[in-house]
């Protein structure tokens, strides 16, 4: 398939995505999510050569909300290698992603970096020695690095809505505490949680922001190679929570999706793709997101689990 085939390719799956009568449910346990329209699609593509082809409202901000677990995770898997996985652990996850039921069944030791346990104990572990506006501050530099784009910002108003309504995250925080497993007060880690939760990016930033993790040349090598090969296996296992597998066989391409809509995908050696509709399914994951996903990785044979790769 030809470049301009690709871009094609993307231009049909926006027009199919706008047609689709059920686009999900826009996120309301955070007020300010609630406020964007469930019409919204946007889809980019960064190939190795250095090409990036879009569609849609690719270059609309978004709240990334849990695609930031990625951020993290490779903050603290850069800061603490395997000393990481005393505190979290690399399973998928069986309940909800801000389930506290599976936090208490496994006594503390949240399942991976991805449910909201797991990103509060990798969020409390990259604040060590820093305060809250220091930590964000090296969130933010990392991410504006991978995506060269110094263009990306918190959503004051979003994190603000979040710590006012994220109930379930306060209790996260506090099971955490109770097991020892949170070394800063509730209020601070989760602090910078929300924020972290509030960083806007478009689908075209998103895109150049994976790069790093496709393993492109052209890419700032802000993360070792093993670390990279973690971060993708945790993608492809837990990045879409007790959805994963269902994700894993629709589209079979390593990703993590947040609740404002986001997914981040990345085909190792051959693109990083953002794709973006505010519109969730009953796992919290972007119904449109994943729809058009399934269709790119079948047209293109992007599963990482097709034969002919
Ligand atoms: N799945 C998500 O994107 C969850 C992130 C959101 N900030 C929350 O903690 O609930």
């Amino acid at each position: 398939m030809s470049k301009t085939d690709l871009h094609q390719t993307l231009l049909d799956i926006c027009a199919d995505m706008a047609g689709c009568n059920d686009k999900g449910a826009v996120a309301n346990y955070i007020p300010e999510l609630a406020k964007v329209s469930p019409d919204r699609f946007g889809i980019s593509v960064c190939l190795a050569d250095g090409q990036q082809f879009s569609a849609g409202d690719a270059t609309a901000r978004f709240s990334v909300q849990s695609v930031s677990k990625v951020f993290t995770l490779a903050i603290a898997l850069g800061r603490y290698g395997d000393g990481l996985w005393r505190r979290v652990g690399r399973e998928p996850s069986t309940h909800e992603f801000n389930s506290v039921q599976e936090l208490e069944l496994r006594k503390g030791i949240p399942p991976n970096p991805f449910v909201n346990a797991g990103a509060l104990v990798t969020t409390d572990m990259i604040l060590a020695g820093s305060t809250p506006a220091e930590t964000l501050g090296e969130m933010l530099r990392f991410v504006r690095q991978a995506a060269s784009d110094d263009d990306i910002l918190i959503d004051p108003a979003v994190a603000a809505s979040e710590t006012i309504t994220g109930h379930k995250n306060w209790a996260l925080a506090h099971f955490l505490a109770s097991f020892k497993n949170l070394e800063h007060p509730c209020e601070r880690t989760l602090g910078v949680y929300f924020h972290h939760c509030a960083i806007e990016m478009t689908c075209e930033q998103l895109a150049h922001f994976g790069r790093f993790l496709a393993g492109f040349s052209h890419s700032p090598s802000l993360v070792s190679r093993d670390n990279v090969r973690s971060i993708n296996a945790l993608m492809m296992t837990c990045g879409h929570y007790n959805g994963s597998g269902e994700f894993a066989y629709r589209v079979g391409i390593p990703a993590k999706s947040g609740v404002g809509g986001g997914i981040l995908a990345i085909l190792p050696g051959k693109a990083s793709i953002a794709v973006w509709s505010p519109g969730l399914n009953k796992q919290g994951n972007s119904l449109l997101g994943t729809r058009a996903l399934e269709a790119l990785s079948k047209s293109l044979e992007w599963s990482v689990f097709d034969s002919g790769r």
